[in-house]
């Protein structure tokens, strides 16, 4: 049995003429909390929509707890146990907190659509379990009122939260985080460190998150991986990284590799 929850070897992703991930290979070990960096524009969100079905790789392979998930549709991954947030928030305008979170659970519903239609006994007592879920996944990001509120009336930092949640409802087995520090405050990002320490620790989700706040990426990832120009130029611990040639040359340019990345 390998060790690895995630695994992707010689990922290759085109637009026309335009290659954006070029032999891409890197994997997520079974319970770590793994980040994924590297410059603007350099693939790391195609990347995300890679593994997650929403773009088609043209060669490579991606592993996923044991089985070939490449070419499976978004909600089958999700089924699968791989669950994301989204870099601009994208949380269902006129959806209340609880409801939004309840629709992240759609993936694990046993009862069908005849079920839905004559509200059976077995329909009922599902929506309850899906509500007592989502009520305590809620909880656990930290949100621990306004259930009822339209999602996206929500204070920004609350709403973040409200993604994971919904991400969580799913029971995945890796959270794929895309940027969830940007624009929270100190006091928030503090937060948010912890509560990915939780996820991984008292769920047993394994963590792959983009970031660009490399203070964050350090305190809170076990590996990094260093995506430039489509193409992976690092693999590591945090302190290997931060002082590896090749990384300080891909942020800062040739010429300012001597300055050392503050990471
Ligand atoms: N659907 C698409 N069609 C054409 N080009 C695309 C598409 N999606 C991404 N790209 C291009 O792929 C490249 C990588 O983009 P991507 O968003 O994956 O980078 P990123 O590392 O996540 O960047 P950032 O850190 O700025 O979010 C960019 O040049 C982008 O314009």
């Amino acid at each position: 049995m390998s060790d690895m929850l995630l695994e992707l070897s010689g990922i290759e992703l085109a637009f026309g003429a335009y290659t954006v991930l070029e032999d891409a290979s890197f994997s997520v070990p079974k319970g770590a909390i793994v980040s994924l960096i590297g410059p603007n524009g350099a693939g790391k969100t195609s990347l995300f929509n890679c593994i997650t079905g929403f773009y088609r790789p043209r060669k490579g392979s991606i592993r996923f707890d044991g089985r070939e998930i490449r070419g499976l549709k978004p909600h089958h991954v999700t089924a699968a146990g791989i669950a994301r947030t989204f870099q601009n928030l994208r949380l269902f305008r006129e959806m209340t907190v609880l409801e939004n979170v309840m629709s992240g659970m759609h993936c694990r519903t046993r009862a069908g659509a005849f079920a839905a239609i004559l509200r059976t006994p077995m329909q009922r007592a599902e929506e309850a379990e899906i509500q007592e879920f989502s009520r305590e996944c809620l909880e656990f990001v930290g949100v621990r009122e306004g259930f009822d509120r339209e999602a996206t009336t929500l204070a920004y930092g609350h709403q973040r939260r409200v993604e994971i949640a919904r991400a969580l409802a799913t029971k995945p087995k890796l959270l794929l985080l895309d940027e969830p520090a940007a624009g929270l405050n100190a006091g928030e990002k503090q937060q948010l460190i912890e509560l990915i320490g939780r996820i991984r620790d008292e769920r047993g989700v394994s963590v792959l998150l983009i970031e660009h706040d490399t203070g964050l990426v350090m305190k809170v990832s076990e590996r990094i991986s260093v995506l430039d120009h489509g193409v992976m130029i690092a693999e590591g611990k945090p302190k290997e990284i931060q002082s590896n040639p090749k990384v300080i040359e891909a942020y800062l340019g040739q010429e300012d590799a001597e300055a050392g990345l503050d990471l």
